[in-house]
């Protein structure tokens, strides 16, 4: 695309050496230049894309964003807010693709990874072609590309979205987390339905308060106002059992649609029954009622199938095919994972992560527990140290034994962050083992008949983060080769 179309995207700049070179990609990352490529000068935390401008020319850049002065005899776009101009470039650079999409982005503390997954299975099950972006990539056909952040920078979304589009891709379904809403990488994106999950602490580090992070989660409902094509519907779906759905709806001026286990809502969960083998519950919506018997555990999976079902409802799938489409659904991969390596007792790997994932995870173990809880769990390092505590006094609290080791310690010492924790544990006794590989072996060496191991924080992840070597783990295999050896042992 010429640079003079690309910059109709913009309403305010000021050129300086022009020229209209042909744009070959719209980048943010030194790393991505191509020759050809525009480079947006972002002024991070860490570094600054300023910094760049001379190392990218010399790569074949052929137009620089910039907010502050930079040296360069290439077209350079001045702008006051260089993360804003990215988003409004990659979305014209790539014929706004989400345009041409029924999108969904599902925001909350909890639950988006799976609902996600639910909307992806129950929408494909209806026949509609369904693209995914998150924690777990982006996957659409028979693509599956990892991704660096759960909520990919704007110009890596406009352009999975325009190769969603150009593959027939009719909707697409993404997680939008907190961080990237505050940094604008969503915007552009034309949604047509927003979901809330709920909101209960994480990320202090980076929002700094409650409130401040309810704010950024806010922002997606507010951008659902922005209707460019009033053929759409714009649907709010909100869960009205979390203390912050009011803010949220008073957010939005789209449509809503509610869901609920205990308040009143457009659509409820009653008579919910859980066990190890699954969960059934009858699903009051306002085309009536129906019975839901799936394969997912516990009262927070209840909550994650309403979500969804409430999507894909507005999406037109019918109630009866979405109740089809959940029965079948065995889970999504590290969410409540159970690990059956011929143990007489039950390992379940779990990405809980936050003190209310953990929480609500162990409380569903103890609905159906016929032996003793242990629990594996660590916090991540350079993430929010205040809830480190809180997850240790609730493993504490709602296990027979908890294991506390290290989850990915990243750049902080792991004893520090074990120490934080241990500082949330008013009373009851826990164990601390630095070592994920021996926390897990030793779990399972204490296991007996009936005990269930809850392996918690990881989930799907093949690899542990120390310092800032990635090296391969599996919370699975770990505990699949511990089992292996026990049971080889003859113990
Ligand atoms: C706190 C946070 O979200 N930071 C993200 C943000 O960082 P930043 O704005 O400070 O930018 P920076 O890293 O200083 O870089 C500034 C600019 O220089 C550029 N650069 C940098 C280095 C270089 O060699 N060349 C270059 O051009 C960068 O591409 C960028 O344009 O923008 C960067 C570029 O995209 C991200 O890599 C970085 O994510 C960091 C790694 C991160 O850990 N983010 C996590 C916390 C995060 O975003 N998590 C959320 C949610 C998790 C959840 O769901 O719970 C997510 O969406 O994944
Ligand atoms: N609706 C829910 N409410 C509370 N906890 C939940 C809910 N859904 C899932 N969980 C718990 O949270 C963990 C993470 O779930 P999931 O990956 O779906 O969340 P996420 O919001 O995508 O997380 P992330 O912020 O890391 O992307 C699960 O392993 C489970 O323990
Ligand atoms: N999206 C979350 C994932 C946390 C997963 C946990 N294993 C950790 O490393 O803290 C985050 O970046 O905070
Ligand atoms: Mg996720």
């Amino acid at each position: 695309m010429k640079l003079k179309q690309l910059l109709t995207a913009l309403e305010s700049y000021r050129l300086e050496n022009a020229g209209d070179p042909d744009i070959v990609s719209v980048e943010m990352d030194s790393r991505q230049i191509q020759s050809g490529s525009l480079f947006v000068c972002v002024p991070g935390e860490r570094f600054d894309g300023h910094d760049f401008v001379s190392e990218v020319i010399s790569q074949g850049a052929q137009a620089i964003v910039a907010e502050r002065p930079v040296s360069a005899e290439i077209p350079v776009i001045y702008v006051s807010e260089a993360r804003r101009a990215l988003s409004q470039l990659a979305d014209m650079f790539y014929n706004q693709p989400t345009h041409h999409l029924d999108l969904i982005g599902v925001t909350g503390t909890n639950g988006k990874t799976t609902i996600t997954h639910l909307v992806k299975q129950i929408q494909e099950h209806a026949g509609m072609k369904t693209g995914l972006i998150g924690t777990m990539g982006i996957k659409y056909g028979e693509k599956n590309i990892s991704v660096n952040n759960t909520t990919p920078e704007s110009p890596v979304l406009q352009k999975a979205f325009r190769d969603m589009v150009d593959d027939n891709v009719q909707s697409a379904v993404m997680e939008v987390s907190s961080h990237a809403l505050v940094q604008g990488r969503v915007r552009g994106l034309d949604f047509n339905i927003a979901i809330f999950t709920n909101l209960t602490q994480d990320h202090l580090d980076y929002h700094g308060t409650m409130k401040d992070y309810l704010h950024a989660k806010s922002l997606l409902f507010s951008q659902l106002g922005n209707i460019y094509d009033t053929t759409r519907k714009k649907a709010a779906v909100i869960n009205n059992d979390d203390s912050a759905a009011a803010v949220l709806k008073e957010a939005t001026a789209a449509s809503l649609i509610t869901y609920a286990i205990d308040a009143s809502a457009d659509v409820r969960a009653e008579n919910i029954v859980i066990s190890a083998k699954g969960t059934t519950f009858d699903l009051i919506t306002p085309e009536g009622r129906f019975q839901v018997v799936m394969k997912l555990v516990g009262k927070f999976s209840v909550y994650n199938v309403l979500a969804a079902a409430c999507a894909c409802w507005l999406n037109g799938v019918t109630w009866e095919t979405i109740i089809e489409a959940i029965a079948n659904i065995e889970g999504v991969s590290g969410r409540f994972e159970t690990v059956n390596a011929g143990q007489s007792f039950s390992v379940i790997v779990d990405y809980s992560h936050t003190p209310d994932s953990l929480e609500n995870a162990l409380l569903t173990i103890k609905e159906f527990a016929k032996g003793r809880i242990l629990t594996v769990v660590g916090c991540g390092g350079d993430r929010d140290r205040t809830k480190r505590p809180l997850m240790a006094d609730i493993a504490v609290r709602h296990s027979d034994q908890a294991i506390f080791t290290s989850d990915n310690p990243r750049t902080e010492d792991p004893e520090r962050i074990l120490k934080d924790m241990e500082a949330g544990v008013e009373k009851g006794s826990y164990t601390t083992i630095v070592g994920r590989r021996d926390a897990i072996k030793h779990a399972v060496a204490l296991a007996e008949e009936n005990d269930i191991i809850l392996i918690a924080g990881k989930g799907h992840e093949t690899y542990q983060i120390i310092g800032t070597e990635v090296l391969d783990f599996d919370d699975r295999l770990e505990a699949r080769q511990a089992i292996k050896e026990r049971l080889k042992n003859g113990n």
